[in-house]
């Protein structure tokens, strides 16, 4: 990068950038990138606190529009140097028909690597998940993997199976000529369950907890681990994978990295724990107070209820037969790549990424938010 390249401004696309990574991911770019000229925001729904963002420096462009409309994509693209690709449609509780998450997760992103093709942008980030390895349908525990880990991946849920088709297509992508001659880079980024500021599920917990006393109720050993990462370090590492696309395409080009940062491991609820204890909620039993094979049965029961209500009502449980999956099968990562591929350091530390969290949940608890 010479300094020709330095003065460059360059602008930037994020997909999503309304949602829950989004926002942090549009904040973040606005805060450390020095070379941003122009940041396109494109979302179904705008948020309201963009129009706080438009009065700084950088020229911040609101797109309202779908990604599964090629020609909204390709007008957003066109001109963008670099695409954050976020915007997805993230289903595990049956609110979406498993057609329309494959339109917005798979056909969406088919939309801008397309998009990305025709109008010459050459550096496109995309957020994948973890949920793209695992944890597969026969509950086999991915302990401490990296992302070279021999696991079955084996999906039935039409989120994961999205999400890892989309993938693919991202990866596959890498190398295509793009219009004027240059060639494509990707790269794929895997983030595990990501917590912070406006994380809907913390929040629900929260209030579920509030509504019953103060307590919440142990449902999974604490023995199952489960990989956590705090959004402003996601935020950051698809900054910083955008950032390094250019300098380092031969070696991130077509590359998978699992989002990490110093999280501990910890079960599900345990974790939460973490965020609701010091906001006065206490959860109950050192064991799971039911017998597995009993959420099993309310699992199934509640899967049964949504397919019978659907015609009158959207039933939408938190507990059936996938998150109780999820849920129960231990899922942490343990790698080093992205740090090695391109610097890659956790830019908030555990006790920082907790603070902060713990904030968001008693103001977003007490609040309509
Ligand atoms: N929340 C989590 O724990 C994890 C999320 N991810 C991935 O991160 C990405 C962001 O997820 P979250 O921020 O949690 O979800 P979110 O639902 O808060 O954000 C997704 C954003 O995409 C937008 N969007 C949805 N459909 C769209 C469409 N057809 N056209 C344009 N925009 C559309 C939504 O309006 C929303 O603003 C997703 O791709 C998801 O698969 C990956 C791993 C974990
Ligand atoms: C007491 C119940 C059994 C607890 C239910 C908790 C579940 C709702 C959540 C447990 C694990 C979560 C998922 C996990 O963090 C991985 C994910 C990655 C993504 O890409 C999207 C979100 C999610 C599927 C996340 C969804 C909620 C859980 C299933």
């Amino acid at each position: 990068m010479a300094d020709s390249a330095q003065a460059q401004k360059l602008v930037y696309l994020v997909t999503g950038g309304c949602g829950f990574l989004g926002e942090h991911v549009v904040r973040m770019l606005l805060q450390r990138e020095p070379r941003l000229g122009e940041l396109r925001v494109f979302d179904r729904h705008l948020g309201p606190w963009l129009e706080e963002l438009k009065t700084g420096p950088v020229r911040v462009t609101a797109i309202q529009g779908d990604v599964t409309e090629a020609h909204e994509v390709a007008a957003a693209v066109a001109g963008a140097h670099v695409v954050i690709h976020t915007a997805g449609l993230v289903d595990v509780f049956g609110r979406a028909s498993p057609e329309t998450i494959h339109e917005v997760n798979v056909q969406g992103t088919r939309n801008v690597i397309e998009a990305c093709v025709q109008t010459g942008t050459q550096f496109l980030v995309y957020t994948s998940s973890m949920e793209v390895v695992g944890p597969n349908t026969k509950g086999h525990p991915f302990y401490r993997g990296n992302e070279d880990t021999l696991y079955e991946a084996v999906h039935r849920h039409p989120y994961p199976c999205s999400k890892a088709l989309a993938e693919r297509l991202v990866l596959e992508a890498n190398g295509r000529e793009v219009h004027g001659g240059l060639p494509l880079v990707t790269c794929a980024l895997r983030p595990t369950g990501i917590y912070g500021e406006g994380h809907q599920i913390m929040r629900d917990f929260y209030r579920q907890g509030l509504r019953l006393g103060g307590w919440l109720f142990r449902a999974i050993p604490a023995s199952v681990e489960h990989g956590r990462v705090y959004v402003g370090n996601v935020a950051w590492m698809h900054v910083l994978a955008a950032r390094e696309l250019e300098r380092r395409a031969a070696l991130m080009g077509g590359q998978v990295y699992f989002c990490y940062d110093g999280s501990p491991y910890k079960s599900y609820e345990d974790f939460n724990m973490e965020f609701l204890g010091p906001c006065g909620l206490q959860l109950v039993g050192a064991r799971p107070l039911l017998p597995y094979w009993v959420l099993v049965f309310l699992a199934a029961l509640n899967a049964l209820l949504q397919w019978l209500l659907r015609p009158l009502v959207l039933y939408v449980p938190l507990l059936n037969p996938y998150t109780l999956a999820v849920a129960s099968t231990t899922f942490t990562v343990s790698t080093d790549k992205a740090q090695r591929h391109f610097g890659y350091e956790p830019l908030f530390s555990w006790e920082d990424s907790r603070t902060r969290t713990i904030l968001w949940v008693q103001a977003a608890g007490s609040s309509a938010q």
